[in-house]
């Protein structure tokens, strides 16, 4: 039986993406406006952050006064009065901004209280509407998530306001000093500062993908963990480290996107400021020699550029995309689910499918981005019940594609469909029950033969066991070995064929319906290998072998052949007179034989 693990390899298809989100801005926006008082809070922190940017407004002014009429006038002691000035609009500044607080604090307890009864509500509704009892755990987490919400909204409020402010008054304080100085670096600042608007939405892009990201490593090492027991007896922990490994090289990818980007928004935002204030000196010799300026208005120019407008700037990109993006993604996520979490995957919870027969439509899967395709538009159709053998040179995919076929890789394009359902959308456990992909490598474990093959069937009693190995075949095996409570004292007290047959029978006794067996009779030989195939063809369901020998092939219904990405299937002889490369394939065969 496959393990449960995720689909593997370089998932280029259909990654998983947030929920549709709600647009984040007007939810947010409808959330603080919707009460008057909200309104009025805003109003006051408003005020309160207008008061808090008075010394930016001030401070190029009071430092172009100090100069001028103060230290190079010869007037030390003014000077120093006027800065001594300054620092007290920095004390009153930032007694302003603590008021600030104060509005805020009512405004967030409000919103966060305002999501916490939506949350409630849409628990207790569905649970109303679907006659099952509310999801707790949902509202208990929903309840940190909003909790986090109203740190992150305090947070960003205050943030905004204040550089808002602070930017503002940095321009006004220019244009009131020095206009002609002001209309020569705004136009710079404003056209440089226009580039964050494109690379602070690459940035969000890219941010959302890391966290995504970040959650598929969480899901993917969760369910790693507790499939570890099957994962050891089914022999794939080699493919538990590719799966596990595959999801850590894509989030390391994209945390490496997203500090790209954020080094690009620093360089731009010092570009913004600084790139006028090396314009504001290369030309201060001549606009001093020429007495336009004074060496205090131009001083106090680049004041205001360095230490208002560069900061101000700096924090409003930071806490627009930083605490904005994440506050954005949770209360869109709280949202759209009404205040339940956006499911982990796009598969629904005990969704089944209502038949069996399975349908590749349109297929693409290649392991890297650069790499051949395994698969290239590949259609086959299995109906529910059928015995095909799937045949090709090695090395040209037909393990890939049977993990294609039991949903362990998924396509990059192209749809595969169990009755009809697309087999991404459909319970991951139940999948596992009715797919089984027997791999080469068989595993038993330490304990009785019984628990060894009842594993995948824990009810089977004695007579189903006896039915099972008799279908097989393998009666005089089991006798061999001691009988069914016979202890096994692990994989290396028996041979790889042995092995295999324990596995064979483990799967032959399981609920799977449709049973792919990847070579998984390559260490038994030719006669054992009949007996079993023909039992697993004489089962109910549908059997996929990928076929190491002729003689698969020829007791087949039908053989696929994959061929440059590329599936044909038809009866032995049909195939054989139209397809060259299988015609090769059994000579190549017969001559091994
Ligand atoms: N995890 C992986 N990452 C990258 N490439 C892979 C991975 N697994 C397989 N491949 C490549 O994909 C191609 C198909 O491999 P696959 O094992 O599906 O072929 P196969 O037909 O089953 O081979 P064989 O008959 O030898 O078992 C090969 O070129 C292989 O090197």
């Amino acid at each position: 039986m496959t393990t449960a693990l995720a689909p593997r390899g370089r998932r280029k298809g259909p990654r998983r993406r947030p929920a549709n989100r709600p647009k984040t801005g007007r939810h947010l926006a409808r959330l603080l406006l919707a009460e008057p008082r909200h309104r009025g809070a805003l109003a006051r922190l408003a005020a309160w952050s207008a008061l808090g940017a008075v010394p930016v407004l001030l401070s190029g002014q009071l430092v172009a006064v100090a100069l001028d009429r103060g230290f190079l006038a010869g007037d030390g002691l003014f000077g120093l009065a006027v800065l001594g000035g300054y620092g007290a609009t920095l004390l009153l500044g930032a007694l302003a901004t603590r008021q600030a607080f104060v509005p805020m604090a009512g405004l967030v307890e409000s919103v966060r209280d305002q999501l916490l009864r939506g949350t409630v509500h849409g628990s207790l509704h569905a649970a109303v509407a679907s006659g099952r009892t509310p999801d707790t755990g949902a509202v208990s987490r929903i309840t940190s998530q909003s909790e986090r919400v109203r740190q992150l909204l305090s947070a960003l409020l205050l943030s905004l306001s204040t550089t808002a402010f602070a930017a503002g008054a940095a321009v006004a304080g220019l244009l009131g000093l020095a206009p002609v100085l002001a209309l020569i670096t705004l136009p710079v600042v404003a056209s440089t500062a226009a580039l964050l608007v494109p690379l602070s939405r690459r940035w969000r892009t890219r941010y959302e993908a890391s966290l995504t990201m970040e959650e598929l490593v969480a899901e993917e090492t969760g369910r790693t963990l507790d499939g570890m027991r099957d994962i050891v007896a089914c022999a794939a922990t080699r493919r538990a480290e590719d799966d596990l490994d595959g999801v850590l090289s894509d989030h390391a990818a994209s945390g490496a996107a997203v500090a790209t980007v954020s080094g690009m928004r620093v360089g731009v935002i010092a570009l913004a400021a600084r790139v006028p204030l090396l314009a504001l000196l290369l030309s201060a010799p001549a606009l001093l020699a020429g007495g336009t300026f004074s060496t205090g208005e131009l001083l106090g120019a680049a004041t205001y550029l360095v230490s208002g407008l560069e900061p101000a700037l700096r924090a409003l990109v930071q806490s627009i995309g930083n605490l904005g993006l994440e506050l954005g993604t949770l209360v869109s996520r709280l949202a759209a689910h009404g205040g339940t979490p956006a499911p982990a995957t796009a598969a629904a919870a005990g969704a089944t499918a209502p038949g069996h027969d399975v349908l590749l439509a349109g297929v693409t899967f290649r392991y890297g981005p650069h790499s051949q395709p395994v698969l290239s538009a590949a259609d086959l159709a299995i109906p529910d019940g059928d015995h095909v053998t799937l045949v090709g040179p090695s090395g040209v995919g037909k393990s890939t594609l049977a993990d294609v076929l039991a949903g362990l890789t998924l396509p990059e394009a192209g749809e595969v469909r169990l009755g009809g359902v697309d087999l991404r959308t459909l319970d991951r456990a139940w999948l596992r029950r009715t797919v089984a992909l027997v791999p080469q490598e068989a595993y038993v474990f330490a304990g009785t033969l019984r628990e060894n093959l009842a594993y995948l069937a824990p009810d089977a009693d004695t007579a189903r066991l006896d039915r099972a190995v008799d279908a097989l075949g393998i009666g005089a095996f089991v006798r061999g070995l001691g009988g069914y409570d016979a202890h096994v004292a692990g994989p290396g007290a028996l041979s790889q064929g042995q092995r295999q047959l324990i596995t064979l029978a483990r799967v032959y006794l399981s609920p799977a319906r449709i049973v792919i067996l990847d070579e998984a009779t390559c260490h038994v030989d030719p006669e054992t290998e009949a007996r079993i195939e023909n039992a697993f063809a004489r089962r109910d369901g549908t059997l996929v072998v990928i076929a190491h020998r002729i003689s698969s092939a020829l007791r087949a219904r039908r053989v696929v052949i994959l061929q440059d990405g590329r599936l044909e299937a038809a009866r032995h002889e049909d195939l054989l007179r139209r397809s060259p490369a299988y015609a090769d394939l059994v000579g190549h065969w017969h001559g091994a034989g």
